[in-house]
């Protein structure tokens, strides 16, 4: 099943919103099953023939009533009504049975078509949401659907086929006590749409409030210790008890509009029964109506039960599944990375005008770079080039590293100017081809991975053993490493061995370098170790990838002493480039940053042998 990307309604303006986004869900609800509509035809098909297996009982219990009445034998009625029996219960079954493992498939294809679609996403557009939404409708919202479009579905399509047809048998045996019945029936059908339409609304309130509960709870649990620290436990409990009371309030709505439904749908037959009764009896007294035909009625009055009530309460299942599938499609129709930050560059312009590069990994030049989130400028005009070695990024918060790191990767692309990597801009290389190159370790250097060996080689294709011995000793891991129980195989997280930031950050790093890429792109990565542990992974990351680009973001200005080139960013501009010692001197801003040392920098503001 691949169903194509809808994206809602586009009917007239003047019919109501609510109109508009049923038929809209509906049209994206069948794009999901299009692909087995002849299955779901046949299983349409199936539940008729067994409906009509029941619908035929009343037509042999009236005929039990003439065999008895002229004392003939009920051998074939009831051998009859056996076949029946046994048939209508292998439909059921094989109905079910089919019905359930398609209802699975489509919520197979649809999860994983969700997970590719939000991993395939851009960085800017996925992290905007909320991590517990989008777990909430992959994962909930899905179950939802897959409860809709199986039996639900196949019993609701033949739900009203059933009703027409019990009504022309009804009409077959009498049209006065028809009209009972179309009448009773009638009355009732507007009042449960009018409830109908409550349980809806509520349904998908209830839903809503669910993933708020589930994004609040998951932001929570991301930040614990925080929360513990803060003394938040509760604020935080009380914002998702909220949504929870919201859940619970609108659950109550729907479950009053469903018993409302309920006491209608009995009512309905209940009701019709009576009223049958009283005008069937008046016409068997007056003669018009033998007494066969009469209960052959009524057995038909009581047939329609389940169909009604099917029609009933699939009105719920159907509630959960359109606004589920609503929920469903926003997630489906995230733009893939590819189409929202396309290649638009096609010319090497560059690479014409400052002839070819001496290599790869040779140099990252940004050059007259301009970006801003929305209409929020970030950088400005920012131009300069990181050649071989270590160049550290350095300036106030905010002042846009992080920003320009993630240009070189294309989470995001330049508004003007270009990012070149070893003279060629990053919007016209392939954007995999331009990734392998790379290697990055973000602020948090979370860890990926059931052991520290997944962990540290997350990425990498086909590490080398002496490589791997060789990253562990580059970040100063190898010893704690030979401590562990079972090695590199040692579990990590829940069931394994705890890891403290420093050393996962350290992971990260000597991830990176396996990677075997020519730019290692570090932002804070080290941010977790003390000055000097951090300065020295530094030079030892450097010595162990001479011939890369080395681009390290760091608050810490002590650690840029040994660096290649220092680049002071400041309200998104190139304020000075340099060596420390020269901007120490030069540049009051980098005076003032060196100044300000993190608590454990051991020679704050002095330059480093
Ligand atoms: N996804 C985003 N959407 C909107 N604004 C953003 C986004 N990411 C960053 N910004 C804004 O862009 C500016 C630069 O952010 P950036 O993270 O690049 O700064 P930084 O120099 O790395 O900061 P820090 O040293 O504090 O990590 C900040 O004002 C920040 O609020």
């Amino acid at each position: 099943m691949e169903p194509p990307h809808t994206s809602g309604t586009t009917d007239g303006a003047a019919k109501p919103a609510h109109l508009d986004e049923s038929r809209g869900s509906l049209r994206i609800l069948w794009s999901y099953v299009r692909g087995m509509r002849w299955f779901l035809a046949a299983m349409i098909v199936l539940q008729l023939v067994a409906d009509a297996a029941a619908l035929s009982q009343p037509l042999i219990f009236r005929w039990v009533l003439d065999e008895l009445q002229v004392g003939g034998s009920l051998f074939w009625p009831l051998m009859v009504l056996a076949v029946l029996a046994v048939m209508g219960m292998a439909l059921t079954g094989t109905c079910t049975l089919l019905l359930g493992r398609s209802a699975l498939r489509i919520v197979r294809n649809l999860r994983c078509d969700l997970v590719r679609r939000v991993l395939g996403g851009s960085v800017g557009t996925v992290e905007r949401r909320s991590v517990g939404d989008v777990l909430s409708r992959v994962g909930t919202d899905t179950t939802l659907l897959g409860s809709t479009v199986g039996d639900a579905l196949v019993r609701a399509a033949a739900a009203p086929v059933v009703v027409v047809a019990t009504l022309v048998l009804m009409g077959t045996i009498d049209i006065l006590m028809l009209a009972v019945v179309v009448g009773v029936l009638a009355i009732v059908t507007i009042g449960e749409a009018l409830a109908g339409h409550r349980v809806r609304d509520a349904t998908e309130q209830a839903q809503v409030h669910v993933a708020a509960m589930t994004s609040t709870l998951h932001r929570a649990l991301i930040a614990f210790r925080t929360v513990k620290a803060s003394g938040t436990e509760r604020a935080e409990s009380e914002r998702g008890g909220a949504e929870v009371e919201g859940a619970f309030r609108a659950g109550r709505r729907a479950l009053r509009g469903e018993a409302l439904l309920g006491m209608l749908a009995a009512a309905s037959v209940d009701v019709t029964f009576l009223a049958v009764l009283a005008v069937g009896g008046a016409r068997v007294a007056s003669g018009d109506l033998d007494v066969g035909d009469l209960v052959a009625f009524l057995l038909y009055v009581a047939f329609l039960r389940d169909p009604i009530e099917t029609l009933t309460f699939t009105i719920t299942d159907f509630a959960q599944g359109l606004a589920a599938v609503r929920r469903i499609e926003t997630l489906r129709s995230l733009p893939a990375e590819a189409e929202e930050l396309p290649t638009k560059v096609r010319t090497t312009e560059w690479a014409t005008q400052n002839g070819p590069s001496s290599g790869p990994g040779t140099e990252v030049r940004f050059d007259k770079v301009w970006f801003g989130y929305s209409d929020y400028p970030v950088l400005r005009d920012v131009s300069f080039t990181a050649g071989r070695g270590l160049t550290v990024l350095v300036g106030p918060s905010g002042a846009g590293k992080t920003t320009l790191l993630s240009l070189v990767e294309r989470f995001i692309e330049v508004d003007r100017g270009r990012v070149l990597l070893d003279a060629v801009d990053v919007r016209e290389l392939d954007r995999d081809e331009l990734r392998r190159r790379l290697a990055y370790v973000q602020q948090e250097a979370p860890l990926l991975g059931e052991t520290v060996r997944e962990a540290m080689l997350y990425g990498v294709p086909d590490p080398d053993s002496a490589d791997v011995r060789g990253a562990l000793r580059a970040v100063a891991l190898d010893s704690w490493v030979k401590s562990l129980p079972s090695g590199l195989d040692t579990p990590v997280g829940e069931r394994g061995v705890a890891i403290s930031g420093g050393q996962r950050q350290r992971l990260a790093v000597a991830r990176a370098l396996l990677r075997g890429a020519d730019v290692l792109l570090l932002d804070e990565a080290t941010s977790q170790l003390d000055a000097v542990s951090e300065r020295t992974l530094l030079d030892s990351v450097a010595h162990q990838a001479l011939s890369r680009v080395v681009l390290v973001v760091t608050h810490r200005v002590s650690v840029a002493a040994k660096a290649d080139q220092i680049v002071l960013l400041d309200e998104g501009g190139v304020r000075a480039v340099g060596k420390h010692t020269e901007l120490l001197r030069s540049n009051p801003v980098y005076r003032e940053l060196a100044a300000v040392p993190c608590r454990d920098d051991p020679m704050p503001g002095t330059p480093h042998g």
